[in-house]
């Protein structure tokens, strides 16, 4: 039988989507002294209030993990936002074994082992689907993981990872579960226009990327290897599921 076609690398994604090379890719190099500090940010400071009961299970959707959240009660506003933006999904993008790269956005050059993302969509949409491609739809917050002593908070969801080795493979998460355990202590950030950066690469997100990273034991980016996908010889863990910065393009990356 024909062998389903192995998906192709972030080099090739031009190919079949265009959008690759437009003005508002992501991620980006995150260049600090280029930022510029908006006090506007701080008047009005990002409110996040999320429920402990909003997870409702862990899939492997074949290029990472994603944790399915019903939106009720779980919303983000101020900030960059000009509306009430509401959690759907979060995952994660990682780099090889061991290794220091894996993180989508870079601070100065400089790579994180992984970067977790939490998703959601302005309410002034009818869902996600009518928002995912306009150019307020999305609000994601990007927190990058750096390598040290065990994420409690991160725990029950690291530990679900083996339950869901292939492709579909779904697990029902029966606990409370409260991802705003995941974001760091101090809420500064830097926030600029962007994508998706994984295709369709639309251009319909307003990124939010936490200037402190949590820290996850290296057991716990070890077990995002649980997770199998399709390598060109066959089943392999799944690693190296991020896309590198993209030109900036003259945008602004304003800071807290
Ligand atoms: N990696 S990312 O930019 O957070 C992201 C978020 C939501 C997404 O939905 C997608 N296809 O429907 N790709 C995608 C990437
Ligand atoms: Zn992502």
């Amino acid at each position: 039988q024909v062998a389903s076609p192995v998906p192709q690398g972030p080099n090739k994604w031009h190919e079949q989507f265009p959008i690759a090379k437009g003005q508002r890719q992501s991620p980006i190099d995150i260049v600090t002294s280029n930022a510029k500090v908006d006090k506007a940010l701080s008047d009005n400071p990002l409110k996040v209030s999320y429920s402990n009961n909003c997870c409702q299970s862990v899939t492997n959707t074949g290029a990472s993990f994603q944790v399915v959240v019903d939106g009720a009660g779980t919303e983000i506003s101020g900030g960059p936002l000009d509306s009430t933006y509401k959690l759907v999904q979060f995952h994660a993008h990682w780099g090889p074994l061991g290794g220091d790269e894996g993180s989508e956005h870079t601070v100065d050059g400089v790579t994180y082992p992984a970067e977790l993302h939490l998703v959601h969509w302005n309410q002034k949409y009818k869902d996600v689907g009518e928002a995912v491609d306009k150019p307020d739809g999305l609000a994601v917050i990007g927190v990058f993981f750096s390598r040290g002593k065990e994420h409690a908070g991160f725990k029950p969801i690291s530990d679900l990872f083996a339950k869901v080795p292939r492709k579909a493979d779904k697990v029902d998460i029966s606990f409370n579960y409260d991802p705003a355990c995941l974001l760091p202590a101090r809420r500064d950030y830097w926030t600029y226009l962007g994508s998706l950066t994984t295709p369709p690469l639309f251009e319909s997100v307003t990124w939010i990327v936490m200037k402190d990273p949590v820290e996850v034991s290296a057991e716990q980016l070890a077990a995002l290897r649980n997770l199998l996908w399709e390598t060109p010889s066959g089943e392999g863990q799944m690693c190296n599921n991020y896309r590198p910065p993209q030109p900036l393009q003259g945008r602004l990356v304003r800071s807290t």
